[in-house]
């Protein structure tokens, strides 16, 4: 598999390589060019450099050699001593030349002084001068020079001009008789170079052996009085007569190619030069270019090469993969082939289907051995004659198969029937068979017919077990066609609606939808087939009307017979609910019967869950007791809504007991007046709890009458004070007080008419009462808030005197009589009456025990009082009856 992956690479792998040798090939004889051209360039400019210094190297010895013509000619004039004669020749040297060319001719004897100038004015005393010190002096006066020196350029002393001097000895004799010197311009010279260099990077220049300069093409200022460097005059020290070098230049820094040549006969070189750069540069642009476009060249070949390369091996591998899933996919298809062909096999082992053949004319059916076997007989094949063969028929089915064959034959239908066929054994088989006319006469009646034998034996013992299934289920099954007609019934759903058991015939089926007992119904059943569609399932309750008329409730429950296909066949399934709903039915009117009647009740009732959380139901009353509003209580937290009451009633409601709410009766006093009464106890059924109620009722005026009646109970109807009865509870009351130390004091007071029975005699009944009232209602407003007077016998009364001590009371006694002595009655016959009273003081003591007891020492007090003449008061003590001159107050006053 990998193989020719690997050969790709490597083959792709020879031929970069290939194209890089190529390139490299390339490239190499590219450079080579280039670089040939480059020589070229550069060997073509040194044969001119070195041309122009040839050049400028004959120009100088023509021109030098003419002077040292001059030089021996003016000598030989100076020589004849015709001062005159040699006066001409100078003259006539200086007009062969151009102006300003021959600076000056002058003659130095043998001691250096200037025997003769040019410049010297005719006839005018010279100023003694001499060049003993120059150098082109000495060097002839010591015989260095064999023919004319040239000088180093000097600078006039007084004109500051630059000049050559060219020399010559002059010999008188054979003695040195002086120098005859000729001073040149070096503008002259460099006149000369100005036509071989052009512009500034070309240069020509005149130097002596010892590199000093004489001239210069350009600039020539800046380098006269100067030499050249070491390094560059080392060149010259050679026996060549000419060379060359590149070197920069130190006047302007250009770097040039330089040529040089000797002068021939003379110590001097001239040398040219050319500026490297603009000889080279355009060469050397060139190259570049070259290089580049060569080098963009080389990069897109090698991209593309690359890139081929890359989609080659792409391609490689994209082809590999696609064989190795062409392989894959052949694996596949052979495995599938042989699934397929193994399913083919196991289909045909396991269908089996027998083959039949009937000759129309003869009326002989033929059976092949499968045909034989479905049916429990060997298996082999059977000749049978129509007779023969309807015999093994199943009675019931003879007719269907009679009109399935008629159909066949007649209008062509399809000749398919299910029959039941007798077995070896004498049973029973379920067979179908399907056939079809392989050959007919003219008229197009069959003569031969060939089918086959199904065994659905199996299928049709299914179909009867899942339709006793069906059938056994308290369930109605019905399953509904697409259109919603009714294409098969169980036997309940059959005898129910009046319906074939089964699959229903074909022909005018009924529609479900026509069950329902109304309109609306049937819409509501149009509703649940909607929502079957969309949702797979659907379930409702609807009244549908049976066979015999009546209505009866059933739950309908509908599954798609094909999960995926909600238009499809539907089966519902019916369960008869008519009496659960008659049921539910009753328990909502018994329902609502109960609340119309809770609803009316007198009395407010409320009613919560077994587990005290919310109210399950409460009146109308029980709101108007509760001072609600009209929202309906029922559904209501319990806890929140004991919470929104006025106190005490929520505290009321939820008081426990244990875990439950506490059972019994309570009479709840509210803020405005109301007495509300509640009595609470549990909904219990055969000990199950079932609730927690509330019967709730206003008590307000029966309170009321048991105040009243209780008030009456303890006042006095006389005098309106406080009878007997309820003088002494008071008086334990207090007691209990003093027992308890609540109380520090307290007194109690006994008062007596005295001689009443006579007012009674003298002024009747009813006027003795008035008395009695009258004295009642003087006491009781003598009295503080926390006494209290009472009535304890006909015309007695006592008062008790709260946190009063005894001997105070005594004074208040006195007070007392005092304030009754003084107050007439007046009497209903318009008279009126003043009457006296006897008082008894004593002190109530914490050893009483009980209110009694003190009462019975205010009594005694009281009776010391009458016993001794009445109108008095007396404090009770211990030895009263003994006492000769008891305690006593007012008496006869
Ligand atoms: N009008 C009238 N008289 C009453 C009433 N209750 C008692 N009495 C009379 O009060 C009188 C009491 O008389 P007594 O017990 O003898 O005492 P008294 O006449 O006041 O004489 P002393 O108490 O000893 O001063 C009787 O005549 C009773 O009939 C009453 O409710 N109305």
């Amino acid at each position: 598999m990998h193989r020719p992956s690997r050969r790709y690479a490597i083959l792709v792998t020879l031929a970069l390589v290939g194209l890089l040798a190529a390139l490299a090939a390339y490239w190499s004889v590219l450079l080579a060019s280039q670089r040939s051209q480059q020589r070229e360039i550069e060997a073509q400019t040194w044969l001119r450099v070195s041309r122009m210094a040839l050049a400028a190297s004959v120009q100088v010895r023509t021109l030098l050699s003419g002077l040292d013509y001059t030089l021996q000619t003016l000598g030989a004039a100076y020589a004849a001593r015709d001062a005159a004669a040699f006066d001409a020749a100078v003259h006539a040297v200086r007009e062969a030349y151009p102006d300003g060319a021959v600076l000056q001719v002058a003659v130095a004897d043998a001691s250096g002084g200037i025997a003769y100038s040019s410049l010297d004015e005719a006839g005018a005393p010279r100023a003694r001068v001499s060049i003993l010190d120059r150098e082109h002096f000495q060097v002839h006066a010591r015989q260095q020079a064999a023919g004319m020196y040239v000088s180093r350029p000097v600078r006039g002393r007084v004109s500051q001009r630059w000049s050559i001097q060219l020399s010559r000895a002059l010999w008188r004799d054979g003695v040195f008789a002086g120098v005859l010197v000729l001073s040149l311009s070096p503008d002259y010279i460099a006149q000369y170079f100005d036509a071989l260099a052009v512009g500034t990077g070309e240069e020509v220049v005149l130097l002596r052996s010892d590199g000093y300069y004489l001239a210069r093409s350009q600039r020539q200022d800046a380098v006269l009085g100067t030499a050249i460097p070491a390094d560059r005059a080392a060149f010259f020290r050679t026996d060549e007569d000419s060379g060359r070098y590149v070197t920069d230049s130190q006047v302007d820094g250009l770097r040039r190619m330089y040529a040089w040549h000797r002068v021939p006969g003379l110590p001097l070189i001239a040398s040219a030069g050319l500026e490297r750069s603009p000889v080279l540069a355009p060469g050397e642009a060139e190259f570049t270019r070259v290089v580049a476009r060569n080098a963009l060249g080389t990069a897109a070949i090698l991209t593309t090469a690359l890139l081929a390369a890359w989609l080659t091996l792409q391609r490689e591998r994209s082809d590999r993969r696609r064989r190795l899933l062409e392989e894959r996919f052949a694996q596949l298809a052979q495995q599938a082939l042989a699934r397929s062909e193994e399913r083919l096999r196991s289909t045909l082992h396991a269908v089996r289907d027998g083959l039949w053949e009937w000759d129309c004319t003869s009326g002989k059916v033929v059976w092949d051995g499968r045909c034989a076997e479905i049916l429990g007989y060997p298996a082999e094949a059977m000749a049978l004659d129509m007779e023969r063969f309807l015999d093994m028929v199943h009675p019931a089915d003879r007719t269907l198969v009679r009109t399935a064959f008629q159909g066949h034959v007649g209008n062509g239908q399809e000749f398919r029937v299910e029959m039941r066929l007798r077995t070896a054994a004498g049973g029973w088989h379920s067979v179908e068979s399907r056939g079809d006319a392989t050959q007919r006469d003219a008229q197009g009646q069959p003569l031969q017919m060939r089918g086959t034998h199904t065994d659905i034996q199996q299928r049709v013992e299914q179909v009867q077990l899942i339709g006793a299934l069906l059938d056994r289920g308290s369930a109605l099954v019905l399953m509904a066609t697409p259109q919603g007609d009714i294409a098969y019934a169980n036997e309940r759903a059959a005898r129910s609606f009046g319906l074939p058991v089964g699959a229903q015939p074909g022909g005018e089926r009924i529609s479900l939808q026509s069950l329902q007992a109304d309109a609306q119904g049937a819409q509501r059943f149009a509703d649940l087939r909607a929502t079957l569609r969309e949702q797979g399932s659907a379930r409702d309750e609807a009244r549908l009307r049976l066979a015999d008329g009546s209505l009866r409730w059933f739950d309908l429950q509908g599954s798609l017979l094909d999960a995926q296909d909600g238009d499809g066949r539907v089966v519902w399934t019916l369960v008869d609910v008519d009496a659960r709903r008659r049921a539910e039915s009753a328990l909502e009117h018994a329902r609502r019967t109960l609340a119309a009647i809770v609803d009316r009740f007198p009395v407010g009732v409320l009613v919560a869950d077994a587990q005290g959380r919310s109210i399950v139901a409460a009146n109308q009353q029980a709101q108007e007791l509760l001072r609600l509003d009209g929202a309906p209580l029922a559904g209501l937290d319990l806890q929140e809504f004991a919470a929104g009451l006025v106190p005490p009633l929520g505290e009321a409601l939820l008081r426990r007991e244990g875990s439950a709410f506490a059972a019994g009766s309570s009479v709840q006093q509210l803020a405005d007046g109301r007495h509300l009464e509640i009595e609470a106890f549990a909904l219990l059924d055969q000990g199950r709890r079932l609730g927690h109620c509330w019967v709730i009722s206003d008590a307000t005026e029966r309170r009321q009458r048991e105040s009243r009646l209780e008030t009456l109970a303890l006042t006095d109807a006389l005098t309106g004070v406080p009878n007997r009865r309820a003088f002494m509870e008071r008086l334990d009351t207090e007691m209990q007080h003093l027992h308890a130390g609540l109380v520090e004091h307290a007194a109690l007071l006994m008062l007596d008419i005295d001689h009443f029975k006579r007012v009674n005699d003298t002024w009747g009944h009813a006027a003795g009462d008035v008395v009695l009232r009258e004295l009642a209602q003087t006491v009781a407003r003598a009295l503080r808030s926390q006494d209290m007077v009472g009535r304890i016998g006909g015309e007695e009364f006592a008062v008790l005197l709260s946190g009063a001590a005894a001997r105070a009371t005594l004074q208040r006694a006195e007070e007392l009589r005092l304030a009754v002595a003084d107050r007439a009655i007046g009497l209903p016959e318009g008279a009126a009456l003043n009457i006296t009273i006897s008082l008894g003081v004593a002190g109530l003591r914490a050893d009483d025990a009980s209110g009694a007891t003190a009462l019975e020492r205010a009594d005694a007090a009281m009776y010391h009082s009458k016993r001794n003449g009445r109108n008095r008061s007396t404090l009770w003590s211990a030895d009263l009856p003994q006492a000769a001159a008891p305690e006593e107050a007012g008496a006869g006053r």
